[in-house]
């Protein structure tokens, strides 16, 4: 994720990849690799890399961010902006660990920001100054869209949109599985099925049309889409989508309450 953000970052022009400290403690390939591929600084010291920064970016595995804070509590001032994009991490978790009055926001994107594509949700902590919402969203900006919402609301835009690119992976392999398996050669399907999904994002991000009444544009009655959304219906489509969405929210929320007793195991 964090290499996807700063990707993101350096493609739109909004920041230079020299001014992105990124660390790694254990793998010297991998710091090589983050250098050669976008000209950032990869470095082993967290130290170097926090005392440098005016914003710095958490994204480690929830289970790792108790031991992430503890390694840099000594350093971070309350002057440097913390932005978290930790799934189901309270932001009163991180002051409470950090002390003092640590602005933290908590930022919620997606791996489409490696193109510039997510949709990201930005939730600020309880020290945050309305300038600081402004810096941050100036900076996720740079890799999607942003919105802000309240914290409380950060585990279903986790379900829909953190997640959310999988689900539609998942409709890509389904489409291009059911296009390979009526005889067409894989790298067509797959060109079929990404380009639907493509076009029809498109189509609902251009179009004055809701969703709704573009489905109902492609669905000619007793046709072919008809009969196609019948089996979707059938076997659970929507329903199944939404399902997702709530699942993937209950374990953002299960991830929240582990943070209210320790220890953290996932
Ligand atoms: N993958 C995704 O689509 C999204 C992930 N997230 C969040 O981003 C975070 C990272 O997820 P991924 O990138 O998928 O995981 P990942 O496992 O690929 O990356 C986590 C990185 O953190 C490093 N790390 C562990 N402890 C550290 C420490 N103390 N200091 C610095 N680095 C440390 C690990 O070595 C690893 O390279 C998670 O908390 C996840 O909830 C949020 C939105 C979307
Ligand atoms: O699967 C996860 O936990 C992370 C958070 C949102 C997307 N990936």
């Amino acid at each position: 994720m964090a290499e996807a953000m700063a990707a993101g970052m350096i493609e739109s022009g909004t920041i230079e990849p020299e001014r992105i400290i990124m660390t790694n403690r254990s793998n010297e390939q991998r710091r090589q690799e983050l250098m050669e591929n976008h000209g950032v600084l990869a470095t082993q010291s967290i130290e170097f890399a926090v005392r440098e920064a005016d914003v710095v970016i958490l994204a480690m595995k929830p289970k790792d961010v108790e031991r992430a804070l503890e390694g840099i509590e000594d350093f971070i001032t309350n002057e440097q902006l913390l932005l978290s994009v930790l799934a189901g991490v309270p932001s009163s978790f991180i002051e409470e660990k950090l002390e003092g009055e640590q602005p933290v926001i908590r930022v919620m994107p997606n791996t489409s920001s490696m193109i510039g594509k997510s949709i990201s949700a930005l939730a600020a902590g309880e020290h945050v100054s309305d300038e600081q919402v402004t810096i941050a969203r100036a900076l996720i900006r740079s890799i999607g869209e942003t919105v802000v919402i309240e914290e409380e609301q950060m585990d279903v835009f986790t379900g829909v949109a953190g997640s959310g690119p999988a689900y539609i992976y998942h409709v890509i392999e389904s489409l291009e599985k059911a296009a390979v398996e009526g005889g067409i050669e894989t790298e067509t399907a797959r060109k079929m099925a990404v380009q639907t999904v493509l076009g029809a994002g498109m189509m609902a991000e251009q179009s004055e049309d809701s969703p709704s009444a573009l489905r109902k544009k492609v669905t000619s009655p007793n046709g072919t889409t008809q009969a196609g959304l019948e089996a979707l219906y059938e076997n659970g489509g929507g329903e199944a989508i939404e399902a997702a969405v709530e699942n993937a929210a209950t374990r953002s929320k299960e991830i929240s309450n582990q943070f209210n007793k320790k220890p953290v195991t996932q």
